[in-house]
């Protein structure tokens, strides 16, 4: 593991001894065992040989391994940056790994003018100006579910510890007192837990919570099939009203932010707890200051902050949020630095998956999975076909595109061909036979200026 406050390492390894993506993924080390598969063509950028990627936020070295097996220049920081760093660094990569901390905003696309795809290596997208990064032509990747098995486990544990008043005991030990109580402290069986937003990680710990004999009860914006036993019901107010147990699981929106308020707060049980491993900006913490102080609830655990630490060993301190010293004065409040999704098994996933996902893209075009971003796949280019080219073309969603692009094209035959649209941005992917290697260039010179260009990449 990197240690905090290291600075960018940079690592890269030759092409030339690389593994290709299809050698791994189409294998032919499969192929080597297995004598009839064949191995598609491997396609490489015409325009940008030496692509380089940031990692930041110490992400894992999984990825790092399955950049660099690509031949990727990979440049790798524990810390996450700040928008004035990133906007003097970023103009040099082709590609940028974050999670939760970094923000990818207006500015910082405007300055990467060589930017050619994000990935988040975690759930949240929040972090991204998402419909800027489209408008530039850049798809953004994402792990939607590798992390909820971790999230879900660590609000089981939440739920006991603040049942039991863990943290006040083991830290009145610690500081050398011994005080042995029941009082307020309970088992979590036969006890409701309300989840807002039944996605990977709701779902998943209410199968859970259910193992541990508790009643499940979800509110979700659309409706879901139940797991087990658990009730979906039709208002975040009756879910408040009957839950001992409350924690979120939502994504940071507009409409989710404060969701959880002094009314709100209001509406809950005497005595409840509430839980937010989300994202910070979805609890209106001086109201839940105000609820833990007049004893309305009896406990809290929170994991993420409107405001976070770019790196670790960074103060929690009033300077970033005004009230931390009063939330951290509360007794049965658990505070803990966004871990819920901070495991071995969490991070090695992503790891993978997101690599997976960014490398695909930049090797052969496939948007299947981006947020941002209109899902076009095409098949690989079968191994005979060494003279087809594959195009790339991300332009402004408007009629008459398809009519100039295939006037260009029409001299080739279009092996294949796929073009789908989201909001203003679309997306065409089309094969194209016995291109000779001196027309490459031209051809992506005269797709590139069509009028509704935005991104025209040749592979090849
Ligand atoms: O997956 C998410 O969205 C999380 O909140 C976890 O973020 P992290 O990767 O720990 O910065």
């Amino acid at each position: 593991m990197a240690t905090p406050g290291t600075s960018v390492v940079s690592t890269s390894i030759s092409p030339s001894t690389s593994a290709s993506f299809h050698d791994r993924f189409t294998s032919s080390s499969f192929a080597f065992t297995n004598p009839g598969v064949r191995v598609p063509k491997v396609l490489h950028p015409i325009d940008n040989d030496d692509l380089k990627l940031l990692l930041l936020e110490n992400i894992s070295q999984e990825a790092v391994k399955a950049f660099q097996a690509h031949g990727f220049h990979v440049d790798h920081s524990a810390k996450a940056m700040s928008e004035d760093e990133l906007v003097e660094k970023i103009g040099q990569y082709h590609a940028i790994g974050i999670r939760s901390k970094t923000k990818i905003t207006e500015r910082v696309i405007k300055a990467a003018s060589k930017l050619l795809v994000i990935g988040c290596f975690c759930i949240g997208t929040n972090q991204v100006d998402l419909s800027t990064a489209a408008r530039a032509g850049i798809p953004v990747f994402n792990s939607p579910f590798s992390n909820s098995r971790s999230v879900a486990e660590l609000v089981i544990s939440e739920i006991v510890a603040l049942s039991r008043q863990l943290f006040e005991r083991a830290y009145e030990m610690r500081t050398g007192t011994w005080n042995k109580q029941s009082k307020g402290c309970w088992e979590i069986r036969g006890k409701t837990l309300g989840i807002v937003g039944y996605g990977h990680i709701g779902s998943q710990l209410s199968v859970l919570a259910e193992s541990f004999g508790m009643r499940v009860l979800f509110h979700d914006v659309i409706p879901l099939m139940p797991l087990g036993q658990a009730r979906q019901v039709d208002s975040l107010e009756t879910l408040l009203k009957e839950s001992d147990f409350v924690t979120l699981h939502v994504p940071e929106l507009p409409e989710t932010t404060n969701m959880i308020s002094e009314k709100e707060l209001k509406s809950t049980k005497k005595g409840a707890y509430l839980i937010n491993n989300a994202r910070g900006k979805v609890v209106d913490i001086p109201a839940l200051i105000e609820a833990l102080r007049s004893k309305h609830l009896a406990g809290a655990a929170i994991d993420v902050y409107p405001a976070e630490p770019g790196a670790n060993g960074a103060p929690f301190d009033d300077q970033l949020n005004s009230w931390s010293s009063a939330l951290r004065s509360i007794p049965n409040v658990i505070l803990t630095p966004h871990i819920g999704g901070s495991t071995e098994e969490a991070q090695r996933m992503i790891g993978e998956e997101v690599s997976m996902a960014v490398t695909r893209y930049l090797t052969s075009g496939s948007t299947l999975g981006a947020v941002n971003f209109p899902e076009v796949d095409l098949r690989a280019i079968a191994p005979e076909q060494m003279n087809n080219v594959r195009i790339c073309h991300v332009h402004i969603n408007q009629p008459g595109v398809l009519r100039q692009v295939n006037d260009i094209l029409s001299p080739y035959n279009v092996e294949k061909q796929y073009s789908d649209s989201k909001g203003d941005i679309a997306y065409l992917m089309a094969d194209i036979a016995d291109v000779s290697p001196r027309d490459v260039n031209s051809l992506q010179a005269k797709i590139s200026k069509t009028n509704a260009n935005i991104l025209t990449r040749l592979l090849a």
